[in-house]
């Protein structure tokens, strides 16, 4: 007793020192927390946008796309907002009324700039690039094509946005940009910094191969395993730090509206009846057809015809799928390749490697047929046997039984089923063995799959070569850690001060 009193009277501030002590680790603790919380805070939503415009051949759509503004060359950042289907047909059919193209893409301009943010409408870019059929209108009449091109520009030019032009891309360039969408949205991009990158990168990263048909044109895009024999195939590109040698074609009047025109002028066979008898629709389907409507095209425009004094025919089905893909296939030309290998019409293809997310019409098609939604990929036998069930059913029973589908699409569906599974066997050749590589797609995410996504990150340099440098960990796991090792420190600091203060409390007794 007499030794504590002793050690309280020597050290009379003991007590106070301890308590001060005490508060200040308290006060640290709150303060530190405090910080990681208000730090971690979520900012106000920093956007940025653009816009671009698909004037395919069938139709006209306006894909707005959103990223934040902080993290635009991250992958995978970019989302699409939101898509605006212009009423009417492709820019393409307004040859004979240009102005008529411009009108028509005015509707959803306007519905884009109330969803932009009016602070953000001048740094908004607007493009538009026309396929298919902007394609084949410049080749048939380059004079209205321009006239068209010029009636789109003054629309978009006189937009709030910032115009960066409208043109006929390329099917290179819709292939590649395809592509790179695809695999931009299902994060295929690997960035190479970070600090779990430490190992060297494989060679190779793999990437999903992509397959578009469109109305008037298709295109096949894929990264083969060896060499690309043929230069104008060959794409090479660096993004994120990874090299890529892509493979890709685009066959012009092969997407399923062009193709249907081919497949029917060579039943006609330059002899226009009165009426075709035609196993690719349904049985009991009649439609009254324009002899012009098939030739007019330049894909048909090689075929001599000699038509009918009312220059229409009547359009019979008769239903039998096997006899439809025969008749589909003759459009295909199998007999020159002067490659190692082709798909058709003598045109180089690799062979093919990896999965692919085929999109567009594939989509549309399969997805009516159920051929898309299964849990276990359809093979390709199903298909076929799906495709011979369809076609034969009675076109009376489908439009009972299908009120809510268009009737254009319901009376071409089997043409179209046929139809893609002749150009992805017959002409790509995918076989029974490799079919469960293709996967049919609409969305990924958010995001329609097509080649608008893949477009606007070129034009405003969102890919880069190299991956770009970013500390190694997230600014919410920096904090956290901070605080952790912080209350570590702490901890062992007092667990050290009280066994220090009672070794030397104790070593006191012993003394005293
Ligand atoms: N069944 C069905 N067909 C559709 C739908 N939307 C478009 N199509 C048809 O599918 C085909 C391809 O459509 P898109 O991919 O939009 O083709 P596009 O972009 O106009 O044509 P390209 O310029 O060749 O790319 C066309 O024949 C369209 O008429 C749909 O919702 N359902
Ligand atoms: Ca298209």
């Amino acid at each position: 007793m007499d030794t504590k009193r002793d050690m309280k009277q020597k050290n009379p501030w003991h007590r106070q020192l301890t308590v001060v002590i005490a508060f200040l680790f308290v006060w640290g603790i709150i303060a530190l927390v405090t910080t990681a919380v208000v730090q971690n805070k979520p900012l106000p939503k920093n956007s940025k946008y653009g816009i671009v415009l698909d004037a395919g051949s069938s139709h006209t759509s306006l894909y707005i796309y959103e990223w934040p503004a902080e993290k635009q060359n991250d992958t995978g950042v970019v989302q699409q907002l939101h898509v605006c289907h212009v009423k009417g047909p492709g820019i393409s059919s307004y040859a004979m009324d240009p102005e008529g193209a411009g009108r028509s893409l005015q509707d959803c301009m306007d519905e884009a700039k109330r969803i932009i943010p009016e602070r953000r409408h001048e740094e908004t870019p607007v493009s538009l690039g026309a396929t298919g059929g902007m394609r084949l209108l410049k080749l048939q009449n380059p004079e209205g094509s321009e006239k068209v091109l010029s009636s789109v520009e003054k629309t978009l030019s006189s937009s709030p946005f910032e115009f960066q032009g409208a043109r006929i891309i390329t099917g290179q360039d819709e292939g590649a940009y395809g592509w790179i969408t695809v695999n931009y949205l299902m994060g295929n991009f690997k960035q190479g910094s970070g600090w779990l990158n430490l190992w060297p990168k494989p060679e190779t990263t793999e990437t999903l191969g992509a397959l578009d048909l469109g109305g008037a044109s298709t295109q096949i895009t894929f990264v083969p395993e060896g060499e690309i024999e043929s230069l104008e195939s060959s794409l090479y590109f660096q993004l994120y730090g990874n090299k890529y040698n892509v493979y890709t074609h685009s066959f012009l009047c092969y997407g399923k509206d062009q193709a249907l025109k081919i497949t029917l002028a060579k039943q006609l066979q330059g002899h226009v009846p009165d009426s075709l008898v035609d196993p690719c629709f349904n049985p009991g389907f009649i439609k009254n057809m324009s002899v012009h409507s098939i030739y007019s095209s330049p894909c048909t425009a090689g075929e001599s015809y000699t038509t009918n004094t009312q220059g229409r025919f009547l359009l019979k089905g008769t239903g039998n799928a096997q006899q439809c893909r025969e008749n589909v296939k003759q459009i295909f030309n199998l007999t020159h390749c002067p490659s190692s290998s082709c798909s058709f019409n003598g045109v180089y293809q690799p062979q093919l490697q990896g999965n692919f997310g085929a999109f567009s019409a594939y989509y549309f098609v399969m997805a009516f047929l159920n051929l898309t939604t299964s849990e276990r990929p359809v093979t390709l036998v199903e298909v076929k046997e799906k495709l011979r069930e369809f076609c034969s059913t009675p076109w009376q029973t489908l439009k009972e039984n299908f009120t809510n589908v268009k009737e254009k699409y319901l009376g071409e569906y089997c043409f179209s089923g046929t139809y893609i599974l002749t150009l992805l066997e017959t002409g790509y050749k995918f076989s029974p063995e490799n079919w469960n590589t293709i996967r049919f797609i609409k969305k990924i995410g958010d995001s329609d799959a097509g080649w608008t996504l893949g477009y606007m990150l070129n034009l405003t340099n969102m890919i880069p070569s190299e991956a770009p440098c970013s500390p190694p960990l997230p600014h919410a796991g920096y904090i956290s850690l901070m605080v952790i090792f912080s209350l570590l420190l702490m901890g062992l600091l007092v667990t050290g001060w009280l066994c220090f203060g009672k070794t030397t409390c104790t070593s006191q007794k012993e003394v005293v």
